[in-house]
Protein backbone atom coordinates (compact mmCIF):
# COMPACT_ATOMS: atom_id res chain seq x y z
CA UNK A 1 0.00 0.00 0.00
CA UNK A 2 1.56 2.72 -1.13
CA UNK A 3 1.65 5.56 2.20
CA UNK A 4 1.46 8.74 0.21
CA UNK A 5 -1.03 10.90 -1.45
CA UNK A 6 0.06 13.65 -3.84
CA UNK A 7 -2.70 16.65 -3.93
CA UNK A 8 -2.78 19.46 -7.35
CA UNK A 9 -2.52 22.10 -7.28
CA UNK A 10 -3.78 24.55 -9.44
CA UNK A 11 0.10 25.00 -11.06
CA UNK A 12 1.29 21.84 -12.79
CA UNK A 13 4.19 20.23 -11.08
CA UNK A 14 3.75 21.71 -8.03
CA UNK A 15 1.70 19.16 -5.34
CA UNK A 16 1.52 18.77 -1.77
CA UNK A 17 2.55 15.62 -0.39
CA UNK A 18 0.68 13.95 2.58
CA UNK A 19 2.18 10.84 4.21
CA UNK A 20 0.64 7.76 6.17
CA UNK A 21 1.19 8.76 9.85
CA UNK A 22 1.10 5.68 12.48
CA UNK A 23 0.38 7.43 16.02
CA UNK A 24 0.74 4.98 19.17
CA UNK A 25 0.84 5.56 22.81
CA UNK A 26 4.60 6.70 22.81
CA UNK A 27 3.74 9.05 19.56
CA UNK A 28 4.18 8.56 15.92
CA UNK A 29 6.05 7.50 12.76
CA UNK A 30 5.79 8.57 8.97
CA UNK A 31 7.71 7.82 6.28
CA UNK A 32 9.21 10.57 5.16
CA UNK A 33 10.30 9.84 1.78
CA UNK A 34 10.20 6.44 -0.53
CA UNK A 35 11.67 6.22 -3.93
CA UNK A 36 9.91 3.47 -4.60
CA UNK A 37 6.21 5.09 -3.01
CA UNK A 38 6.77 8.06 -4.75
CA UNK A 39 7.64 6.75 -8.22
CA UNK A 40 4.26 4.76 -7.96
CA UNK A 41 2.68 8.48 -7.59
CA UNK A 42 4.23 9.93 -10.89
CA UNK A 43 7.06 11.73 -8.46
CA UNK A 44 10.73 10.56 -10.23
CA UNK A 45 12.69 13.03 -9.13
CA UNK A 46 16.29 12.28 -7.23
CA UNK A 47 17.43 14.42 -4.60
CA UNK A 48 21.13 14.86 -3.97
CA UNK A 49 21.35 17.31 -0.52
CA UNK A 50 19.43 17.52 2.09
CA UNK A 51 19.02 21.16 3.61
CA UNK A 52 17.90 21.67 7.16
CA UNK A 53 17.21 25.50 8.51
CA UNK A 54 15.91 27.06 12.15
CA UNK A 55 14.61 30.23 12.37
CA UNK A 56 12.30 32.46 14.65
CA UNK A 57 9.18 33.69 14.18
CA UNK A 58 8.43 35.96 11.04
CA UNK A 59 11.92 35.04 8.94
CA UNK A 60 11.08 35.16 5.65
CA UNK A 61 13.79 33.59 3.30
CA UNK A 62 13.35 33.73 -0.36
CA UNK A 63 12.54 34.20 -3.03
CA UNK A 64 15.10 31.69 -4.27
CA UNK A 65 16.11 29.93 -6.97
CA UNK A 66 19.72 29.24 -8.84
CA UNK A 67 19.98 30.06 -12.69
CA UNK A 68 21.81 27.00 -13.40
CA UNK A 69 21.80 23.29 -11.58
CA UNK A 70 18.05 24.51 -10.56
CA UNK A 71 16.50 22.83 -7.80
CA UNK A 72 13.39 20.78 -7.14
CA UNK A 73 12.72 20.84 -3.46
CA UNK A 74 10.53 18.86 -1.29
CA UNK A 75 10.30 20.84 2.11
CA UNK A 76 8.44 19.97 4.72
CA UNK A 77 8.64 21.31 8.79
CA UNK A 78 9.57 19.27 11.70
CA UNK A 79 8.90 22.29 14.10
CA UNK A 80 6.64 24.84 13.95
CA UNK A 81 5.00 26.21 10.94
CA UNK A 82 5.62 27.69 8.05
CA UNK A 83 3.44 29.73 4.92
CA UNK A 84 5.53 28.00 1.81
CA UNK A 85 5.47 30.15 -0.89
CA UNK A 86 6.26 29.18 -5.03
CA UNK A 87 6.14 31.18 -7.84
CA UNK A 88 6.64 29.77 -11.51
CA UNK A 89 9.05 31.15 -13.52
CA UNK A 90 9.14 28.46 -15.94
CA UNK A 91 8.26 31.03 -19.52
CA UNK A 92 6.48 28.14 -21.12
CA UNK A 93 3.91 27.70 -18.45
CA UNK A 94 0.78 28.84 -18.95
CA UNK A 95 1.07 29.70 -15.36
CA UNK A 96 4.16 32.00 -15.56
CA UNK A 97 4.77 34.08 -12.91
CA UNK A 98 1.79 32.86 -10.69
CA UNK A 99 2.13 31.47 -7.36
CA UNK A 100 0.44 29.45 -4.71
CA UNK A 101 1.33 28.61 -0.79
CA UNK A 102 0.57 26.07 1.67
CA UNK A 103 0.81 26.03 5.56
CA UNK A 104 3.15 23.88 6.53
CA UNK A 105 3.64 22.79 10.19
CA UNK A 106 4.89 19.80 12.48
CA UNK A 107 1.47 19.06 13.06
CA UNK A 108 -0.15 18.86 9.86
CA UNK A 109 3.45 17.04 8.14
CA UNK A 110 2.25 18.10 4.92
CA UNK A 111 4.94 18.19 2.64
CA UNK A 112 5.21 20.57 -0.25
CA UNK A 113 7.07 19.64 -4.18
CA UNK A 114 8.60 22.52 -5.32
CA UNK A 115 9.73 21.58 -9.10
CA UNK A 116 13.03 23.35 -10.58
CA UNK A 117 11.74 25.98 -12.41
CA UNK A 118 10.19 27.90 -9.38
CA UNK A 119 11.39 30.72 -7.14
CA UNK A 120 10.53 29.54 -3.83
CA UNK A 121 10.23 30.96 -0.28
CA UNK A 122 8.93 30.71 3.36
CA UNK A 123 7.48 33.12 6.11
CA UNK A 124 7.80 31.28 9.83
CA UNK A 125 5.05 31.69 11.46
CA UNK A 126 6.25 30.67 15.12
CA UNK A 127 9.85 30.52 16.97
CA UNK A 128 11.86 27.73 16.74
CA UNK A 129 10.60 26.63 13.10
CA UNK A 130 12.86 23.99 12.01
CA UNK A 131 12.59 23.27 7.98
CA UNK A 132 13.83 20.12 6.07
CA UNK A 133 13.72 19.99 2.58
CA UNK A 134 15.39 17.44 0.07
CA UNK A 135 16.77 18.99 -3.29
CA UNK A 136 17.26 17.49 -6.76
CA UNK A 137 20.22 19.70 -7.39
CA UNK A 138 23.32 20.58 -5.56
CA UNK A 139 24.12 24.04 -4.15
CA UNK A 140 25.62 26.67 -6.73
CA UNK A 141 26.33 29.84 -4.88
CA UNK A 142 27.58 31.18 -8.52
CA UNK A 143 24.21 30.89 -9.55
CA UNK A 144 21.96 31.83 -6.63
CA UNK A 145 19.19 34.05 -7.55
CA UNK A 146 15.84 35.23 -6.33
CA UNK A 147 13.30 37.77 -7.08
CA UNK A 148 11.87 39.96 -4.10
CA UNK A 149 9.54 38.45 -1.53
CA UNK A 150 6.93 41.56 -2.12
CA UNK A 151 6.91 42.09 -5.92
CA UNK A 152 3.76 44.38 -6.52
CA UNK A 153 3.31 41.93 -10.42
CA UNK A 154 3.36 38.85 -8.50
CA UNK A 155 1.72 39.77 -5.30
CA UNK A 156 2.07 37.33 -3.35
CA UNK A 157 -0.58 36.96 -0.13
CA UNK A 158 1.69 36.16 2.71
CA UNK A 159 -1.09 37.06 5.05
CA UNK A 160 0.88 38.63 7.68
CA UNK A 161 -2.07 40.04 9.84
CA UNK A 162 -4.26 36.77 10.03
CA UNK A 163 -0.89 35.42 11.62
CA UNK A 164 -0.13 38.50 13.39
CA UNK A 165 2.99 39.70 11.91
CA UNK A 166 3.96 43.38 11.34
CA UNK A 167 5.89 43.77 7.80
CA UNK A 168 8.29 45.81 9.85
CA UNK A 169 8.76 43.22 12.19
CA UNK A 170 10.07 41.09 9.18
CA UNK A 171 13.78 39.51 9.74
CA UNK A 172 15.03 39.06 5.96
CA UNK A 173 18.98 38.44 5.18
CA UNK A 174 20.93 41.68 3.25
CA UNK A 175 20.43 39.45 -0.12
CA UNK A 176 17.50 38.95 -0.11
CA UNK A 177 16.24 42.29 0.59
CA UNK A 178 18.43 43.40 -2.42
CA UNK A 179 16.93 40.90 -4.83
CA UNK A 180 15.59 41.81 -8.23
CA UNK A 181 11.72 42.46 -8.95
CA UNK A 182 9.99 39.68 -11.46
CA UNK A 183 9.72 42.10 -14.21
CA UNK A 184 13.58 42.24 -13.89
CA UNK A 185 13.60 38.82 -14.07
CA UNK A 186 11.39 38.87 -17.27
CA UNK A 187 13.67 41.01 -19.01
CA UNK A 188 16.93 39.26 -18.00
CA UNK A 189 15.90 36.67 -19.99
CA UNK A 190 17.24 33.89 -17.73
CA UNK A 191 15.50 30.57 -18.80
CA UNK A 192 16.01 27.69 -16.79
C1 LIG B 1 21.07 27.21 0.51
C2 LIG B 1 22.43 26.85 1.02
C3 LIG B 1 23.18 27.71 1.81
N1 LIG B 1 24.41 27.34 2.25
C4 LIG B 1 25.13 28.27 3.11
C5 LIG B 1 25.41 29.62 2.47
C6 LIG B 1 25.32 30.60 3.59
O1 LIG B 1 26.60 30.74 4.21
C7 LIG B 1 24.36 29.95 4.59
C8 LIG B 1 22.98 30.54 4.56
O2 LIG B 1 22.56 30.56 3.20
P1 LIG B 1 21.28 31.36 2.79
O3 LIG B 1 21.21 32.65 3.53
O4 LIG B 1 21.22 31.38 1.27
O5 LIG B 1 20.13 30.39 3.33
P2 LIG B 1 18.56 30.58 3.07
O6 LIG B 1 18.16 32.01 3.06
O7 LIG B 1 17.87 29.65 3.99
O8 LIG B 1 18.42 30.05 1.57
C9 LIG B 1 17.47 29.06 1.21
O9 LIG B 1 16.23 29.68 1.31
C10 LIG B 1 15.18 29.26 0.47
C11 LIG B 1 14.03 28.87 1.35
C12 LIG B 1 15.45 28.25 -0.53
O10 LIG B 1 14.54 27.70 -1.14
C13 LIG B 1 16.83 27.89 -0.88
O11 LIG B 1 17.03 26.51 -0.66
C14 LIG B 1 17.89 28.61 -0.16
O12 LIG B 1 18.22 29.73 -0.96
O13 LIG B 1 24.30 28.55 4.24
C15 LIG B 1 24.96 26.13 1.94
O14 LIG B 1 26.10 25.83 2.34
N2 LIG B 1 24.25 25.26 1.16
C16 LIG B 1 23.01 25.57 0.69
O15 LIG B 1 22.40 24.74 0.00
Amino acid sequence: MNKFKKIETGIDGLVIIESTIFGDSRGFFMESYSKRDFEEIGLTMEFVQDNHSKSKKGVLRGLHFQTKHTQGKLVRVIAGSVLDVAVDLRRDSETFGKWDSVLLTAGNKRMFYVPEGFAHGFITLEDNTEFQYKCTDYYAPEYDSGIVWNDKEVGIDWELEKYGIKEEELSLSEKDMKLQTFREFVESGVEF
